[in-house]
């Protein structure tokens, strides 16, 4: 593609002799340029791309992309205001904007993204409208699944595997890490659907503010014709309303479900368009996933989906791996596998799990390395207040020092009212072990992911040396042995 077509969004003149350069591909990686390629150079949050144009330009870099003021690099160079924005719009004429034909789904929110996304995909098939997905658990494309790596991808995996796929829908999470690194840069949505907003990823965004405007950001890629679905009764909810009726965008609220049918038939009642009760059969039980559904079917019949066509849809959903999964001790004790992570999650899945009237409820959890840490004492004390028994153990360490990681368990616990367990396997065993018939045991921060980073844990000794041991550690030592 020459050059001329491919940087046209850019609104940047070029001369004549430059415009016809035969471009062959695009990398924001030096390390994957190729022959005739466009090197997008992005300063990031570890390394500054500027400092690998050489490199670049040795594997083959015909055109330089970048926001510094530089000169004499050896190729043409292109300086832009935002280099990631300019990568998704470059990215996007490159793959010949490969979504313009298809209906675009975006969802975002702190919780709910994954799950409003399988059901959606789930109600759309049924309809007999096939969707491409892209989120946390994986991307699926024509059918074939494959693993993620991110919520969502660079702007450039996007526009390349959206180009490949022949489904008439796609529908992607849309993390607010996605929205501030502008990879949907270039992509336009039919829906934007908004979830909540609760405190998380505070390690990143300076402050809930600035957490919420990159949410925000999402409508701003609607179409003229997009629709809103908007979960609106939180500030955030309703305050995201009124951002968008500014944009003169159509907004569809969604609010009112039904809290007494929690966990059996779940009922649902919409928007002001549809004041109608629908009840769902829904595997996936607690007022957090009526919720989700009424997301999912609030755009549905936007999209002209029969609502009785979606409740009978529900009666095939078989849930999201990962999500409020219930499994059977063989003593007939019920575990819980979800994804919960935040404050609030756990309020929704430990609420949910005390209307089983289990005997008593054990939450296993852990967090995340390198992550938000503030939101870490909310999340214990919600499970104290909610669960007979907590069990601290690990998350994914993210590099974070596994003596580190110990130490941050402990002190979050300094009345010892949790029992810590580092390795996690040797935790989801002692629950295992502890539980009895009638007891619910939560296993939160994973969900599906049937892998755990590699850690080494300091020896018995390292931990008496360390003090340790302490009144929580005492029921480890039987299994750390
Ligand atoms: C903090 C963060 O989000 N970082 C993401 C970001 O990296 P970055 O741009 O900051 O990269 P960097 O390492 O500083 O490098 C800067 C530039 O130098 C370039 N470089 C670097 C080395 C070299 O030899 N040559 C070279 O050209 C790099 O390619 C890059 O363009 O852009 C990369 C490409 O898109 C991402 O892989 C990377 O995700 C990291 C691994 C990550 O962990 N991200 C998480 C936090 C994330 O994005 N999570 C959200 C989910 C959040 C949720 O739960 O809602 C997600 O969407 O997955
Ligand atoms: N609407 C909701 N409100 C509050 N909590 C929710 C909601 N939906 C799901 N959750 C909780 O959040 C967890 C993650 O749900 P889900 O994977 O659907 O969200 P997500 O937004 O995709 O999260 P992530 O981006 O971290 O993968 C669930 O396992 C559940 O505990
Ligand atoms: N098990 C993890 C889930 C992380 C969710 C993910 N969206 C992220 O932060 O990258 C935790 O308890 O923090």
């Amino acid at each position: 593609m020459k050059l001329e077509t491919l940087i046209k969004p850019l609104g940047i003149n070029i001369s004549k002799e430059v415009e016809s350069i035969e471009i062959d591909g695009l990398a924001f990686n030096s390390a994957k340029v190729e022959k005739n390629f466009i090197f997008v150079a992005i300063s990031g949050t570890h390394k500054d791309g500027h400092e690998f144009i050489q490199d670049a330009i040795s594997n083959g870099a015909c055109v330089v992309v970048g926001e510094e003021n530089l000169s004499s690099i050896g190729v043409p160079y292109i300086q832009v205001f935002n280099s990631r924005k300019a990568l998704g719009l470059l990215a996007n004429v490159f793959y010949e904007n490969p979504t313009q034909h298809k209906i675009m789904i975006g969802i975002t929110g702190t919780n709910g993204k994954t799950t409003t996304s399988y059901m959606l995909k789930h109600i759309l098939e049924s309809a007999g409208i096939s969707c491409s997905l892209f989120g946390s658990i994986c991307t699926i494309i024509n059918g074939v699944e494959n693993i993620s790596t991110h919520t969502t991808l660079d702007a450039l995996t996007l526009n390349q595997l959206m180009a490949t796929s022949n489904d008439r829908a796609i529908i992607m999470e849309v993390s607010s890490h996605g929205l501030a690194q502008a990879r949907v840069e270039g992509l336009r949505f039919d829906y934007c659907i908004f979830t909540n907003l609760e405190h998380e990823h505070l390690d990143y965004h300076e402050n809930m503010e600035s957490y919420y405007l990159a949410k925000q950001s999402l409508f701003n890629y609607l179409k003229p014709s997009g629709i809103a679905v908007i979960k609106s009764d939180s500030i955030w909810g309703e305050r995201l309303c009124e951002y968008v009726s500014s944009l003169n965008r159509e907004v569809i609220k969604v609010n009112g479900t039904d809290p007494t049918h929690i966990i059996s038939n779940e009922s649902l009642v919409l928007n002001k368009r549809h004041p109608l009760r629908y009840s769902i059969n829904n595997r996936m039980k607690g007022k957090h996933n009526i919720e989700n559904a009424a997301l999912a079917f609030s755009t549905a019949v936007s999209l002209n989906i029969e609502p009785l066509d979606i409740e009978n849809s529900f009666q095939h959903f078989s849930g999201v791996p990962g999500r409020f999964e219930m499994f059977q001790h063989p003593n007939g004790a019920n575990f819980i596998v979800d994804y919960a992570h935040t404050g609030n999650a756990f309020s929704h899945i430990l609420e949910t799990a005390n209307l089983y009237n289990p005997e008593r409820i054990v939450h296993v959890f852990g967090f995340r390395g390198n992550r938000d840490v503030q939101k870490r004492s909310n999340m214990i004390q919600i499970s104290l207040n909610n669960c007979h028994t907590c069990i601290l153990t690990f998350d994914d360490l993210n590099g974070v020092p596994t003596q580190q990681m110990i130490e941050e368990l402990t002190s979050l616990d300094p009345m010892n009212k949790c029992v810590i367990i580092p390795d996690r396997t040797l935790a989801i065993q002692y629950a295992w072990d502890l539980a009895q018939y009638n007891d619910l045991i939560v296993i939160t921060g994973k969900g599906i992911e049937n892998y755990q980073q590699k850690f080494e844990l300091p020896t018995l000794s390292d931990l008496h040396t360390l003090n340790y041991l302490n009144d929580s550690f005492v029921h480890q030592n039987q299994y750390y042995l």
